[in-house]
Formats: C-alpha cells, structure tokens, sequence
C-alpha cells in the first residue's frame, strides 16, 4: 500500500526577469535578466519533479515568460499586485479557486540549485504546521508553507524572523539547494558550487564569471 503524501501547490512568485536580481553587480544588463530567467526555470523545473508537488503556479507579470514556463508543464497567472507578499496572497487565492483540496507553499524563484528530494524533505515536514525554510544567511526566507485559511507570508528584511515571531515553525535540516537563494555573487558561487540546474549552467556559459569576481574581489575559495 502506497504511503499517503500530502499534495501541495507551490506557488512561485517571479519578478519580470528584465527588472530582478538587481544585487548581481558586476554582471551586464543582459546577463543578468539571463540569469534570472535561468534561476526561475531551474527552481521551476525542480519542483514539477517533486514528489508531493501536484501543480507549480507562477504569478508574474511577465506573460512572455509565462508561456515558455507553462511550456514547461507549470500554471500561470498575473501578478498584478503591489508587491511580493501581496502577489503571493492574490496567487494563493487564486489557487484555492482552482485546487481547493492542495495545501499552498510559496517558493521563492531564485534557487538554481533546488534538489527536488530537498522540497520532497521539506514539504513533508511542513505539511502539519505553518512553516518556513530559512535561507543559507539565516535572516531570509526561501518557503512559507500554509493553509487556506491561515496563509499570511511575510517575506521581506529579516522574514525568518517575520515568520518565526508570527508563529511559523522552522523547517530543520540541512536541505542546501533549497536554502541557498541568490542573490549577489557571493550566493550565486555558493550555488555553483552545490550544482545549479541546466538552465544557469547554460546561462553562466555565457557570463564572464572572471570579470564579474574581479569587480567584487577574489573568489571566496
Ligand atoms: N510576482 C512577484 N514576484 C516578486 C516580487 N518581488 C520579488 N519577487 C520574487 O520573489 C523572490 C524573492 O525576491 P528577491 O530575492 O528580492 O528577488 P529580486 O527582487 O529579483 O532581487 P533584487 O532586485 O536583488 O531585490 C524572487 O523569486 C523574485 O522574483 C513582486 O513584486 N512580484
Ligand atoms: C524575499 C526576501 O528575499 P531576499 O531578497 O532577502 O533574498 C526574503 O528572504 O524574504
């Protein structure tokens, strides 16, 4: 007899690429957008392949993008909001509309190198409380799993602290690819060297990784 797993909606919320990942100095423009496309589909992609995970929906505002990551077997739809928590409770809404029987998990769409036994890990231990993931720094947050009814994210400065102080429990456990979000250079060598995705490799391909250390110091190792 199969084991009963919980089924959730993870709901990936994702800056228009050509405006996100502005703490990639040192990276041109083009570059950039690369690798936040690159970032978004990788930790997308992850989570199709994550037992548990029984839809992805993207909220965006970037309907270009949106067809290519619906190609990809992922919902999409609008931002349309005034911010990240904001998009993220529109987009639970609207998933409750659609999946009223799947438990909503918010993901943060920067984590190139998101392992889906990592998610599988984590989901299976949020499934009975509310609960967030911290990211590599500690400070940040990278999941906030919910109910309907009781989904209120706090993402932002210090959201594990938010989370912790509103109540949320802290995932334990290693889980690296699901903590290690990028977001400067130094978080975008700390995922290269756990294993990004094919999508950032194909897209670090393109960058100059050299110049872009030289314009923040040497490599941390
Ligand atoms: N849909 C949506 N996603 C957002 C919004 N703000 C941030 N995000 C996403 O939330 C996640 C975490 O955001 P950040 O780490 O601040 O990413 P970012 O805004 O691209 O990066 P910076 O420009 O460096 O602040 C990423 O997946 C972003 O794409 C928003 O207003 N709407
Ligand atoms: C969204 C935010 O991400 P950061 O921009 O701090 O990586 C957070 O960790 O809550």
């Amino acid at each position: 007899m199969g084991t009963y797993r919980t089924q959730h909606v993870v709901v990936v919320p994702v800056k228009p690429p050509g405006i996100g990942k502005t703490r990639l100095v040192g990276v041109p423009a083009g570059q950039r957008v690369s690798l936040a496309t690159a970032f978004a589909t990788d930790t997308v992609a992850a989570c199709l392949a994550t037992p548990g995970v029984a839809r992805v929906l993207v909220t965006t505002d970037d309907a270009r993008f949106a067809t290519t990551l619906s190609s990809l077997g992922a919902d999409c739809c609008p931002d349309g909001s005034h911010g990240l928590n904001p998009a993220l409770v529109q987009a639970v809404a609207e998933a409750r509309r659609r999946w009223p029987g799947l438990r909503p998990v918010a993901l943060c769409a920067d984590l190139p190198a998101l392992r889906p036994e990592d998610l599988a890990a984590a989901l299976t231990i949020a499934a009975g409380r509310t609960s967030y993931v911290a990211d590599a720094a500690g400070t940040g947050t990278t999941l906030y799993a919910s109910s309907y009814d009781d989904f209120d994210p706090r993402f932002g400065a210090d959201s594990a602290a938010a989370h912790a102080a509103a109540g949320a429990a802290a995932v334990p456990g290693d889980l690296p690819g699901l903590r290690q979000d990028v977001d400067d250079l130094a978080s975008l060598r700390a995922a290269i060297a756990l294993g990004v995705g094919p999508a950032t490799r194909a897209a670090l391909g393109a960058l100059p990784v050299a110049e872009a250390r030289d314009s923040e110091g040497p490599p941390s190792s």
